[in-house]
């Protein structure tokens, strides 16, 4: 992943929520950590276009985010709700529906929704409805809609919010093993404790750009 921050700012009126910042992103691992209302989701969002600029711009992969057609295609994002991004009442159909969007063919479509479930040993999933499943079988899932269309990068917005130890635990295996650059907003400070870079967010700024252990240090200052 190769994402910029030139000056990029987001005020909604008078309110800042996010200061201009200038930044580079690549690697595998992003955390991104601070209290709420920081500006982590703003953030976030910015990067695959669900927000644009107020002031500078946002590149990822060298396209504007501006551009939000081609981005999305590069960026996937799992809600901090999983269920909200969850569409169709059959979790195989939504997994279909965005490979379907795309204008892939039935039997690629039904090759694509089948590998992306096997991937995570979640075959068992495909016919079920997603209203009944759990948080943990929620946000698999979700992972799944999203990954199936292919995206380099991930963001996850707080994965690990209300699971429970088990279910929590899966989460965490998962990120460690996805082969695409993720991006982690989390209150969960044990998550992203072994990434080499976390981002740091203080009322709109951007308060530390340093390995977990040094990010979660000055976090706990500012919470203190
Ligand atoms: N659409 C909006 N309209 C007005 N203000 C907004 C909007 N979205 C975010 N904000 C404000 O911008 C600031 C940053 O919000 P943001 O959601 O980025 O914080 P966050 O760090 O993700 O918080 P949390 O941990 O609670 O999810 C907050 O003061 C928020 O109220």
């Amino acid at each position: 992943m190769n994402i910029q921050f030139e000056s990029a700012g987001v005020s909604f009126g008078a309110r800042v929520a996010l200061e201009p910042l200038t930044l580079a992103i690549s690697g595998k691992r992003i955390g991104v950590i601070g209290l709420n209302g920081s500006g982590k989701t703003t953030f976030a969002r910015l990067i695959n276009g669900l927000t644009k600029p107020t002031s500078g711009r946002v590149m990822v992969n060298g396209r504007d985010t501006a551009d939000e057609k081609t981005v999305v295609a590069d960026v996937g994002f799992i809600f901090q709700s999983p269920q909200n991004q969850i569409i169709l009442p059959i979790v195989k159909d939504d997994i279909a529906f965005g490979l379907k969007r795309r204008g892939l063919s039935k039997g690629e479509i039904e090759a694509r929704v089948e590998g992306v479930l096997a991937r995570f040993g979640a075959e068992a999933l495909a016919d079920r409805r997603a209203h009944e499943l759990s948080g943990g079988e929620l946000q698999v899932a979700a992972l799944c809609s999203v990954l199936a269309t292919g995206p380099g990068i991930l963001i996850l917005d707080e994965p690990t919010n209300q699971l429970d130890l088990k279910n929590r635990a899966l989460v965490e295996r998962i990120i460690a093993g996805l082969p695409e650059s993720a991006i982690v907003i989390t209150h969960d400070l044990e998550l992203i404790g072994g990434f080499e870079r976390v981002l740091l967010f203080h009322q709109g700024r951007l308060a530390a750009d340093a390995p977990a252990a040094e990010a979660i240090a000055r976090y706990r200052e500012i919470a203190a």
